[in-house]
């Protein structure tokens, strides 16, 4: 059957649909995504959520004159579909495939780089006010700016309403005066089922029987309120214009000056498209709150049924509206079980730390199961809190609770953490106070891409005096490091990577390390390879290629990156020529940084240069200066370098060895 989607090849070909028409394309936007995301896994739900926002949108703007911006980008599949990638749809998150979020560099359509939450208003408010400048003041204009203001609409969903730089935003707008347009995209979840007062109060209004329908139930709501009907008869257009709804529903709102419209059905074209001409003939700062369902159109994803990631066989149309998608390809039966994820391991060994020390406390921000944290808050509710989409506010409550003598544990994601880090500085190192950072998504995640990676946490962390930086090079080292954290009596910050551990067997009792101090491996002679995390596998499997090639290499753990193990150092650089560092984060102030600081500061001979007497030759190996795309990961440490193979070839070559005789190897 012909699609009208198929003749949808730039936002401008659903201008002249009817509304009908436009609600069939937003179905068939929703079929294309359960057919093609249902293969290859990615944001789901969300997606699923936002078919007729993104069609209504776009049949009434004039991209990219007109500016929509998607808060995190999650959701924008449908955007994506509408504005020319409907075919690359099945590359999205994939190596040199259609980026996971919105991205400028992938489409004059995408307006704002996202991945992190919470700042499409913020951006909004810019692009606003810089039209607004542009329109009174030419010498402003670029070249071919013709100064024309275009309409400003973010998309930010009731989640990521809870991180705090949002509401910086609304109160900048507020201020101003900023004519944008915010539609919230409330179906209650985050990534779990959304938590706290904000959260409430938008279910309060989500939830209310009166859905608004369009202008009549405005005049409506407005003079059936006692003693308002005969003002808006007497003021009239003003009052109106103003849409300054004095209901329940706005009040939040309204107290910052914003107008609100709501709360319209999200998935109805027409109401939507009614709803955002109104929002857009007012001066001023408009919020249309939208009701939607996560997972719309697919029943095992409704109400965030499926939170996007998995990856899962839809069975073709047939599965859609409420169908069962075929079941997932079964598993082999023969297939050795795979190894615990670092997450799995972290979240049940917090479980074990409560219990051993009810002091012990599990913080997320809104990220319950991707940090394991959902098995504390099962078996120690008590124990556990979720802050919603507000890292800062983790740190400054595990900050509170370390005050009060408490053992917080903030697990955060090493990219979501970049945004506490004021929060880190000022508060937890500065004040010596007992909070661990257990940081998932230590290094290249893989799908998620560059705004996601967690490259720079050893390097922003080790800059800070009063931090213990640490980084298991395994999951039973994650079990040991963790108690270590734990019972250390200050700022402790453990990083560990995204995806299953290595397969050690996991001790049955975690055990209390030495600070500071690393532990050698493997010995061999010439070379020394000196791991920091997952650092220390890529070395172990450089060493086995090697060893291949006649080249017998040490291998050590260094195990912290601050404070650095300087009798480690010394050992090594003493007992070999060549000493190589391997850390899975970027090497400006990284781990390999820390042992050259270390060796300067302690008169050990080590020099970056080759062949120089008397000295050590270093290599440091990490990540590159640029941002790592997005691609399993596999491909990505393929691409930077960071294999046991790129190792060994980057050792024979410094060691002088022939070329071939490693590639036979
Ligand atoms: C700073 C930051 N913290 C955490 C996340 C992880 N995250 C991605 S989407 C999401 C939930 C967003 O919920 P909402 O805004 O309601 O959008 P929905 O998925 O419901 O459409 C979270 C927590 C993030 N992207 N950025
Ligand atoms: C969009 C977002 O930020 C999260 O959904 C993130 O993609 C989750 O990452 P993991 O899959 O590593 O938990
Ligand atoms: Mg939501």
């Amino acid at each position: 059957m012909t699609r009208l989607l198929d003749r949808i090849d730039r936002p401008q070909d659903l201008h002249g649909l009817s509304e009908e028409e436009l609600q069939q394309v937003a179905q068939e936007v929703r079929e294309h995504i359960i057919d093609t995301v249902g293969e290859i896994g990615g944001h789901f739900g969300a997606n699923l959520g936002t078919c007729e926002i993104a069609v209504a949108l776009h049949s009434l703007m004039d991209s990219p004159r007109d500016k929509i911006l998607w808060d995190v980008g999650h959701q924008a599949y449908p955007h994506k579909i509408l504005t020319g990638r409907r075919d690359q749809l099945a590359t999205i998150r994939k190596y040199d495939g259609l980026a996971p979020f919105c991205a400028i560099f992938e489409s004059e359509h995408d307006i704002m780089g996202a991945g992190h939450a919470s700042t499409s208003i913020g951006y909004g408010v810019g692009l606003r006010e810089g039209m607004r400048l542009k329109e009174h003041d030419v010498s402003a204009r670029g070249a071919g700016d013709d100064g024309v203001p275009g309409r400003v609409v973010a998309v930010i969903g009731d989640g990521a309403m809870t991180g705090g730089v949002a509401f910086e935003a609304a109160h900048q707008a507020g201020g101003l005066g900023t004519p944008l347009v915010v539609i919230l995209n409330d179906n209650g979840m985050s990534i779990s089922p959304n938590v706290g007062a904000l959260s409430r109060y938008f279910q309060g209004v989500r939830l209310k029987p009166k859905l608004w329908h369009g202008r009549e139930k405005v005049e409506e709501a407005l003079t059936d309120l006692p003693g308002v009907g005969g003002l808006v008869e007497r003021v009239g257009p003003p009052v109106k214009g103003s849409m300054k709804l004095l209901n329940a529903e706005g009040e939040l709102w309204e107290s910052l000056d914003w107008a609100y419209v709501g709360v319209v059905d999200g998935h109805d074209v027409r109401a939507l498209r009614r709803a955002l001409r109104q929002a857009f003939a007012a001066d001023r700062p408009v919020v249309v709150h939208v009701k939607t369902v996560k997972g719309k159109g697919f029943a095992p994803a409704e109400d965030g049924g499926l939170a996007g990631m998995e990856q899962w066989h839809a069975a073709k149309p047939g599965s859609i509206v409420g169908g069962a998608p075929a079941p997932k390809v079964p598993a082999d039966p023969d297939a050795a079980p795979k190894p615990p994820t670092y997450t799995q391991v972290f979240g049940e060994r917090m479980v074990e730390e409560v219990r051993a020390d009810r002091r012990v406390v599990g913080i997320t921000a809104a990220m319950n199961s991707g940090t394991g944290l959902n098995l504390l808050q099962e078996a120690e509710p008590q124990h556990y809190f979720d802050v919603g989409i507000a890292e800062q506010q983790a740190l400054l409550f595990a900050s509170g609770l370390a005050l009060e003598g408490l053992k917080p544990v903030a697990a955060i994601y090493s990219t979501f953490l970049q945004r506490a880090y004021d929060q880190i500085v000022h508060d937890v190192a500065l004040q010596e106070l007992d909070v661990v950072l257990a940081m998932d998504r230590a290094g290249l995640v893989g799908d998620d891409g560059p705004t996601h990676h967690g490259v720079f946490d050893i390097s922003y962390l080790r800059a800070l005096p009063n931090m213990i930086v640490a980084a298991p090079r395994d999951e039973a080292e994650l079990v040991h490091l963790l108690r270590t954290g734990i019972a250390f009596d200050g700022p402790f910050a453990l990083r560990y990577p995204r995806g299953e551990g290595i397969g050690v067997p996991l001790p049955q009792v975690a055990l209390t390390q030495e600070i500071g101090k690393g532990e050698v491996l493997r010995q061999g002679d010439r070379v020394a390879i000196l791991g920091y995390g997952s650092g220390v596998q890529v070395g172990l499997q450089a060493a086995g290629l090697l060893r291949e090639a006649g080249i017998e290499t040490t291998v050590a753990d260094g195990r912290f990156a601050k404070p650095i193990d300087v009798d480690l150092v010394r050992t090594l650089a003493r007992e070999h020529e060549l000493l190589v560092t391997i850390e899975e984060g970027v090497l400006p102030g990284g781990f390999g940084s820390a042992v050259f600081e270390a060796a300067e500061e302690h008169g050990i001979a080590l020099t970056t240069a080759a062949g120089v007497a008397g000295a050590t030759q270093l290599i440091r190996i990490g990540m590159p200066d640029r941002y790592v795309t997005h691609g399993a990961p596999k491909l990505l440490h393929a691409e930077v370098g960071y294999t046991g193979r790129a190792v060994a070839l980057r050792v024979a070559a410094a060691l002088g060895v022939p070329d071939g005789v490693l590639a036979e190897a």
